[in-house]
């Protein structure tokens, strides 16, 4: 990894493959947070926390402050309500939106997002899995065959790619081409805490993998100084 002298500027191509999840119990405690980012950070994560909390809102100020926006709801249901919640996803304009990457699921939320920018994205095997924590769920594959399985069917749906653990992302990237997208969470930067995360990577390892973008949230959030820690992050993927 070529190093980066501290001081140089972040490319805007890469500052947009850092994608901060807002992972906080309130809008107030969010908002604070971007604020705190200000210019480093321009691609945030809504999940399933801060949605529950009134954060889906939230979404239209960061738009309007030129921010990229990623809706993380990983849905699956039936197909008319994955196609509705996705088409209304699009309405909002939100960037990105994660479902589960069941066939069904994945075909129902491409034609919700058909005619917009959204980028429809299946989770393939959560990156707080391993092969036992599969096993457990009647999944008969191991971790690889079963993110290679739904990677295939990710392609076949005709969405815009898929998130998979920085440790998958070589394989996917062989299956989906270089066309489609591949979103990695699970990246922790040297020495940083695991937390719950079983299939890691840093985020130049994540790069070099065939990520297009990575997804981090404690490593900055929880971070003692999440400025330093998200340009930390920047600098090593301008180097990677
Ligand atoms: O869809 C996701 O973003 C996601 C998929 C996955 O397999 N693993 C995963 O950690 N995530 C999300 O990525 C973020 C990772 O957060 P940290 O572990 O704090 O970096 C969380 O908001 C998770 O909900």
């Amino acid at each position: 990894m070529m190093q980066v002298a501290q001081g140089t500027p972040i490319r805007a191509d890469v500052r947009d493959k850092l994608i901060v999840a807002l992972d906080y119990p309130s809008v107030a405690a969010a908002e604070a947070a971007v604020a705190q980012l200000g210019d480093v950070v321009s691609f945030y994560k809504i999940g399933l926390e801060l949605a529950v909390s009134g954060g889906i809102d939230l979404a239209a100020d960061l738009i309007a402050a030129g921010k990229k926006v990623f809706l993380d709801l990983k849905l699956h249901d039936i197909g008319n309500t994955v196609e509705r919640a996705t088409a209304a996803a699009a309405e909002r304009g939100f960037d990105i939106l994660t479902v589960h990457a069941y066939p069904l699921t994945m075909a129902a939320a491409a034609r919700g997002a058909a005619g917009s920018k959204l980028e429809v994205l299946g989770v393939t095997v959560l990156t707080s899995y391993d092969d036992a924590d599969l096993a457990a769920t009647g999944v008969a594959g191991g971790v690889t065959e079963t993110v290679r399985l739904r990677a295939g069917q990710a392609r076949e749906a005709g969405i815009a790619g898929v998130i998979c653990a920085p440790t998958d992302a070589a394989m996917v990237r062989g299956i989906l081409g270089p066309h489609m997208r591949v979103v990695t969470p699970g990246v922790r930067p040297k020495g940083a805490a695991v937390g719950d995360q079983k299939r890691i990577a840093t985020p130049a390892e994540a790069l070099a993998a065939g990520a297009d973008r990575i997804v981090v949230g404690r490593p900055v959030t929880a971070a003692e100084d999440p400025v330093a820690a998200a340009r930390a992050i920047l600098a090593e993927l301008q180097g990677a």
